[in-house]
């Protein structure tokens, strides 16, 4: 069944706590600006911002069950369950929502860990997610700096945080984000 876009609001703003639920205004709101900013469809902007953390506060076993009972990209399961809500994410917005816009479902699917070939809105989506005005951690205000001038230097800064932050726990860090952040730089150099 197809939601509209306040049925959507409704149904995913009741899974998860209000402060989470804040967070996602946020990313809705970045997510807008930077698609008019750099080209990207807001309104596919929007939605996949709605639906990004939709399976965050799920049960950790429900999402694995998920993850391998669907054949889901089931090497994240030797990975941080932190990552697995984006997976879950996509699924949930195709099968209980009614999401069949490829992109959008990409653009959730990717929203943590990011891929090589990133497309706009994917880009647009995961630079939101680390910028939206009630993120508060270290550095945040270079990439929101960054982000004013280019839409993969921002989030190039983006993903070097979270993987120094791995590096600085001495956790593994699953390899996808270090081929995405490499493959944007490659973009960066080819496009200088
Ligand atoms: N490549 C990766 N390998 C392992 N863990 C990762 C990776 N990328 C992100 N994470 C984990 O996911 C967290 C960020 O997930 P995210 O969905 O953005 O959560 P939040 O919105 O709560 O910051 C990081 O702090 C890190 O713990």
């Amino acid at each position: 069944m197809k939601f509209s876009r306040d049925e959507l609001i409704k149904v995913v703003s009741t899974q998860m706590p209000d402060k989470r639920w804040q967070h996602t205004q946020g990313v809705m709101e970045t997510a807008v600006k930077l698609a008019e900013q750099y080209g990207a469809d807001p309104v596919k902007a929007d939605l996949a911002a709605i639906l990004h953390d939709v399976a965050k506060y799920w049960p950790i076993e429900t999402l694995r069950t998920i993850i391998s009972d669907n054949q889901l990209s089931d090497d994240l399961l030797s990975y941080n369950k932190q990552l697995w809500h984006a997976e879950v994410g996509a699924f949930v917005a195709s099968h209980e929502y009614g999401i069949d816009d490829l992109e959008i479902l990409d653009a959730i699917r990717y929203h943590t860990a990011g891929r090589i070939g990133m497309t706009l809105l994917d880009k647009v989506v995961c630079l939101a997610d680390y910028i939206e005005p009630g993120r508060d951690f270290p550095g945040v205000n270079n990439i929101r700096e960054l982000a004013n001038h280019s839409l993969e230097g921002g989030l190039v800064a983006g993903l070097d945080s979270t993987i120094s932050l791995l590096v600085s726990r001495r956790q593994i860090i699953y390899p996808l984000t270090v081929l995405a952040r490499n493959d944007l730089i490659k973009q960066m150099e080819a496009n200088s």
